[in-house]
């Protein structure tokens, strides 16, 4: 039985009469990684915050988003109980007035005493990599690298426990360690279905087990990542994948 399934999703700006997602369809196992690529403006953000339902009254919406059977495109509910985002440029996303600690603090919603609520801060800091987490909690959001607010962002999406995470362009912002060492990250965490959105084809093919290529609104590729990359008949696909393969060479013999 297939967990998150998308069917004959599109949406209609109703003011311009743009259709900005065509009939898109996607079926996505429990516990797998799903990598959307696709070019600028073919709807990969607006595919990610449709899931999340958090699209603006000017759009028509038509098709259906369901998890485990249960319709979540008006249920505001499933989608709280279930999902946590993770966006790029970590920095917009903090408030630069407060400290992380107090930011992370008011993420954790149960029931918990505040000690209880700083271990499972910590335990997440460290999950992510973080070393040093007081200092850490006692900074504030200017006073960390990109790297690590990118990581403290990956940790307060964990410590909302949530099995589905929704990363649109997570990397984007870092260096190509951090970007490395976040997909890693991603890559590790344990009984979580993540659906990853990239620029990066090869970022990608590290990390998904399947991958959607969108263009111009539409799903003009779906596989599993070994076919995107061996089998795909998609002419944009093997755009994309040829202009990756140059980017790599340029880069190598770069590093000669
Ligand atoms: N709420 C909205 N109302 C009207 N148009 C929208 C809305 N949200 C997104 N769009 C349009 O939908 C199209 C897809 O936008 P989206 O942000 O999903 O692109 P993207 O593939 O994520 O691009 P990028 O890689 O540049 O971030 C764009 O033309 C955008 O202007």
């Amino acid at each position: 039985m297939r967990y998150l399934k998308i069917e004959n999703l599109s949406i209609k700006d109703n003011k311009t009469k743009e259709i900005l997602l065509d009939d898109i369809s996607i079926d996505i196992e429990k516990n797998t990684i799903l990598g959307v690529v696709g070019e600028s403006g073919s709807g990969k953000s607006l595919l990610c915050k449709t899931i999340l339902g958090l699209t603006s009254s000017n759009l028509n919406i038509k098709g259906k988003i369901t998890l485990n059977n249960k319709d979540i495109l008006n249920n505001s509910k499933i989608i709280k109980d279930n999902f946590c985002v993770i966006l790029q440029e970590a920095i917009n996303a903090f408030n630069p007035l407060y400290p992380i600690k107090y930011q992370m603090l008011e993420s954790i919603k149960t029931k918990q005493s505040k000690k209880e609520k700083l271990k499972i801060c910590i335990k997440y800091l460290r999950k992510v990599g973080l070393k040093r987490c007081s200092k850490i909690l006692k900074s504030y959001p200017h006073e960390l690298s990109g790297g690590q607010l990118q990581r403290v962002m990956i940790a307060i999406a964990l410590t909302q426990n949530r099995k589905i995470i929704i990363a649109d362009e997570p990397t984007s912002s870092l260096d190509s360690i951090n970007q490395k060492e976040i997909i890693n990250i991603l890559k590790n965490l344990k009984d979580k279905t993540i659906i990853i959105v990239s620029h990066d084809l090869a970022l990608i093919s590290h990390i998904a087990k399947d991958i959607i290529v969108l263009k111009d609104s539409k799903v003009v590729e779906k596989a599993d990542t070994k076919t995107i990359f061996t089998n795909t008949k998609d002419e944009y696909t093997k755009f994309l994948i040829s202009t990756q393969e140059n980017l790599s060479k340029e880069f190598i013999s770069c590093l000669k």
